[in-house]
């Protein structure tokens, strides 16, 4: 634990700039060094959950670094897919755009099978974040997960936000992901909801004084 005039260093376990800019907003209020990763750090993702992808790129940061680390491993489950591209998400094509337009096209053909099948459109999806926070020696020592429930939309909405942000419809809000301000999004959505549960382990294990 660092010293009153030296805040705890967290680093940011993910190459992903929206997922920094998000975290970089809910850790706002709290008293950390926040810091993202260094360049040239590419974790290979083998698991086959969220979570265990979530904790091997926080034990891989921690390690290279010797700096606690908090990772991030989210991702899409589409209902009418079979929940893919789940721990795919990101690996599903080669640049936003292109990932959307992949989710569309692929959704929209399960669609055409449904109708030619007599059942209704299914476009529910759910966004999953796993958090994981990994101690300066690479042990986990936090892990929670969050999730929102949606749809996905025909064609994007909105303009803010990354990834698959103007394909994700929240109901409740009336609003995609790409429509809301980081308050909202922060508040409701996948990766919001899980800081919620990691924030008070957080500052018990990284802030209290010894
Ligand atoms: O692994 P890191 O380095 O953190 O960055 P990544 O982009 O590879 O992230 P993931 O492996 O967790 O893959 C998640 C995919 O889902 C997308 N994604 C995650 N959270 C999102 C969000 O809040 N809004 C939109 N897309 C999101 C993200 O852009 C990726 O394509
Ligand atoms: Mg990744």
């Amino acid at each position: 634990m660092a010293g009153p005039l030296e805040p705890t260093v967290l680093v940011i376990a993910s190459g992903n700039a929206g997922k920094i800019r998000e975290f970089a907003h809910l850790l706002v209020s709290l008293p950390l060094a926040v810091r993202p990763q260094p360049d040239g750090l590419d974790v290979e993702e083998t698991g086959t959950s969220f979570a265990a992808n979530a904790r091997l790129k926080a034990e891989a940061v921690a390690r290279a670094t010797g700096q606690w680390a908090l990772a991030d491993d989210s991702g899409l489950a589409v209902a009418a897919l079979g929940g893919a591209p789940g721990v795919h998400s990101a690996r599903y094509a080669d640049s936003d755009p292109a990932r959307i337009a992949r989710l569309l096209s692929e959704l929209g053909a399960a669609d055409q099978q449904r109708q030619a099948q007599g059942l209704p459109s299914d476009r529910r999806a759910a966004f999953v974040a796993a958090l994981a926070v990994a101690d300066p020696s690479g042990a986990i020592r936090l892990e929670v997960e969050g999730r929102c429930e949606g749809v996905i939309l025909e064609a994007p909405r909105g303009s803010g936000g990354f990834g698959y942000d103007p394909v994700f419809f929240v109901p409740e809000t009336g609003l995609s992901y790409a429509e809301m301000d980081k308050g909202l999004k922060g508040r409701i959505g996948h990766r919001g909801r899980a800081f919620a549960l990691l924030e008070p382990e957080l500052k018990n294990l990284l802030l209290r004084p010894t």
